[in-house]
């Protein structure tokens, strides 16, 4: 696991450029997307590298989770969040988007189908992450079994009341439920980038880094990934232990290195 403590406009950056030298050398790349304030500045730098001719036109994309029963138009359904932050502002293909369907009437075949769907393209190349203030991933709240694959899930009240804000602030209005990819989904992309910024993810991030693997803290399953990358703002560092050796770490890596 390598550990970036920077600001995170050079976060952004660095998460943009492990994306950029895999369509470059693949185009038909297959991107890990998720939902929530912490990849915005990623999608942001996407969209500007996108400007300056990097193509994603091959490129296919898999989401990592959705609420259940959200209207189909709802601004808050994870695909449209999805299509709003990054998908209009490239040249993704027209259906190379791929979400769990919130809203099937068989959700468990839902879930499947999206688990097959996966696989069919050989497997994530890059997923982007954020991290929950309890540890989750995705929509893998405490207690997730480390083996779990996409599934549906209960959202616990805490991740609720974080994500009241993109409901007016009302935690009623935010779904009780959701269908997620799993933990050992998740594990099965080839190369996990999770970026956290703010001292409300610091003990999150110190539990991912440092803390015994556990569902408790789900997040920490990473630990056991062979290419993890976590991109940590000073302040989400801020309960790091070993912050200083991360940080000579990263100012010491050679410069042909890449996350
Ligand atoms: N399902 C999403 C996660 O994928 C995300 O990582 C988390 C953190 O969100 P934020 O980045 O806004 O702090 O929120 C939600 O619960």
């Amino acid at each position: 696991m390598e550990v970036v403590i920077a600001p995170a406009d050079e976060l952004a950056r660095l998460a943009a450029d492990s994306i950029e030298a895999l369509l470059t050398r693949r185009p038909r790349t297959v991107l890990g997307l998720a939902t929530g304030s912490s990849p915005l500045k990623v999608y942001d730098e996407l969209a500007r590298r996108h400007k300056d001719g990097l193509s994603f036109a091959h490129a296919r994309a898999f989401m990592l989770d959705e609420y259940v029963g959200l209207p189909a138009e709802h601004p808050e359904r994870y695909r449209n969040v999805i299509e709003r932050e990054i998908a209009s502002r490239v040249d993704l293909a027209p259906g190379a988007v791929q979400g769990p369907d919130g809203n099937a009437e068989d959700l468990d075949r839902a879930c499947a189908d999206y688990e097959a769907a996966i696989a069919a393209t050989g497997g994530v190349d890059l997923q982007i992450l954020g991290i929950g203030t309890d540890g989750h991933i995705a929509f893998n709240e405490p207690g997730s079994s480390l083996a779990s694959r996409t599934r549906i899930k209960t959202l616990t009240r805490q991740t609720r009341e974080d994500n009241a804000r993109f409901f007016g602030g009302a935690v009623d209005d935010v779904p009780r439920h959701c269908l997620t990819q799993g933990l050992a989904t998740i594990m099965s992309a080839k190369h996990l980038v999770l970026l956290a910024t703010g001292r409300a993810k610091a003990e999150a991030v110190h539990q991912l880094v440092e803390g015994p693997i556990s569902a408790m803290w789900p997040a920490t399953i990473m630990q056991m990934h062979p290419h993890a990358s976590v991109l940590v703002d000073d302040a989400a560092a801020s309960r790091l232990q070993l912050a200083d050796y991360y940080r000579q770490t990263y100012a010491e890596k050679p410069a042909w290195q890449s996350l």
